[in-house]
């Protein structure tokens, strides 16, 4: 007998049944699925991490399309089942999607949504926090303060790193690693070394520009340097943030020999996924070296803590917060809900998933289109040619009503 798991129901008589995983954040993600004739069930169970049994229950007999969470396993049990159910449609609310085995939404000629671009600026924010938190110590002084230890001003209270004129290391500088490089750059005066596979050039030139805007102000210019190796990297790098994805080039790149070759007062700066790092080695590397620090939002073996890790005072540690600001949670919770809705509908796929504030904007009607489907291409979809004018956010387009700036907005969209 299935398993009985507690839902939410919205349009009952929809004609799509499309399923939420988890109650997410606003109402606009719901209400652009039941314009279009969706049924939409949100599963209300208490527990924060469902197992595959739960989903299975969830997808049931008829499921046109899943909306998931980064904490679930996506593979081939859920994908067939999905399959089985007559769904073509599955998105993660998150831009990662390494819970995700892609090859097996293939096999079932499934769609993978995910959520690039609008979480960007609030996730790079969130690493300059904790880079910010973790070299100067702020944590540490909160809780000194709070424990009532704070007796007077004294030379050497909590002294910590300056950051203007230093070395910042970016690895991994896609959309996150390229704005958090640009907040610390800008904001701080830092000099750059990245490592990536392909080069970043409009960070570079971005750098390159700053250097000159410093210059012509009698400061000292910013520099940039793309490093031939990671390692360059490590033993140049006073902050070191990591942004890759995460697969199987990235797992543990940060491991007991790379940290021996960082500087002992290095700060390193991880938001992109645990396993990123070698967390055992981490700990041991952090009890051995008092002054090197880290903030860390995510974590190998999730939601737990390697053991030592929650003693150390020279970690900053957060709960995978990093996308958590409103105006980005709501707007994950729309593009994943597109990304269902385009693929049940039949809807092409928004090739610039780099551009996709239009689906954003709450004055326009989104395009017809899946704005991110990672799998696009394996599924052989047609895709549209992405074209967004000027300001695709619609700053120069006229708002006389929704549906008129929704013509304008996506004129050319569609032509292949
Ligand atoms: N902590 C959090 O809440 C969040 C975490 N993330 C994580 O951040 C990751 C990056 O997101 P985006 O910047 O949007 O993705 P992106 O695809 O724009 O950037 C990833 C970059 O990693 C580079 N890369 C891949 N393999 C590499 C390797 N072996 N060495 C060095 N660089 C490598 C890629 O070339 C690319 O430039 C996501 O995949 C996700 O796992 C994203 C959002 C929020
Ligand atoms: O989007 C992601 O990949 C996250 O980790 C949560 O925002």
């Amino acid at each position: 007998m299935a398993k009985s798991i507690s839902i939410e129901v919205w349009n009952p008589s929809g004609k799509y049944r499309v399923v939420s995983t988890k109650p997410m954040p606003g109402t606009r993600w719901i209400r652009l699925l039941t314009d279009q004739d969706c049924r939409v069930e949100i599963c209300t169970e208490k527990k924060t991490i469902l197992s595959v049994e739960d989903i299975l229950a969830l997808i049931g007999d008829k499921c046109d399309g899943v909306i998931g969470q980064l904490t679930e396993d996506w593979g081939e049990v859920l994908f067939s089942a999905l399959r089985r159910a007559g769904g073509t449609a599955f998105s993660n609310m998150a831009v990662g999607y390494n819970n995700v085995n892609v090859n097996a939404a293939n096999k079932y000629g499934i769609a993978v949504g995910n959520t690039p671009g609008v979480l960007t600026e609030t996730t790079a924010e969130l690493a300059a926090s904790l880079s910010l938190a973790a070299a100067r110590r702020i944590v540490e002084a909160d809780q000194f303060m709070r424990a009532g230890l704070y007796d007077g001003w004294l030379p050497h209270l909590f002294v910590g790193n300056l950051l203007k004129g230093q070395t910042l290391g970016v690895i991994g500088a896609g959309r996150i690693g390229s704005a958090y490089a640009r907040m610390m750059i800008e904001g701080f005066k830092m000099n750059l070394i990245y490592y990536d596979l392909y080069q970043a050039t409009r960070l570079e030139k971005f750098v390159t520009a700053y250097g000159q805007f410093l210059k012509a102000n009698d400061e000292q210019p910013v520099t940039w340097k793309r490093a031939a190796t990671m390692e360059d990297v490590l033993r140049e790098g006073d902050v070191i943030s990591l942004h890759p994805v995460l697969d199987k080039t990235t797992y543990h790149l940060i491991n007991k020999e790379r940290l021996s070759i960082m500087k002992k007062e290095a700060v390193l700066v991880n938001a992109s996924r645990g396993p990123v790092i070698d967390e055992t080695a981490l700990v041991e590397h952090l009890r051995k070296n008092p002054m090197f620090r880290v903030g860390l939002d995510v974590f190998e073996d999730e939601p737990f803590m390697k053991p030592g890790l929650a003693e150390q005072k020279n970690a900053v540690v957060v709960p995978h917060i990093a996308s958590a600001s409103k105006w980005t949670r709501e707007g994950m919770t729309t593009i994943a809900a597109l990304n269902v809705l385009g693929k049940i509908k039949g809807y092409p796929v928004w090739t610039d998933p780099n551009r996709i504030e239009i689906f954003l904007d709450e004055n326009f009607q989104p395009p017809p289109a899946s704005p991110s489907i990672v799998n696009a291409k394996e599924l052989g979809k047609k895709d549209s040619s992405g074209f967004v004018p000027e300001a695709s956010a619609g700053a120069n387009i006229k708002r006389k009503s929704p549906r008129f700036t929704f013509f304008n907005a996506v004129k050319g969209a569609f032509l292949v």
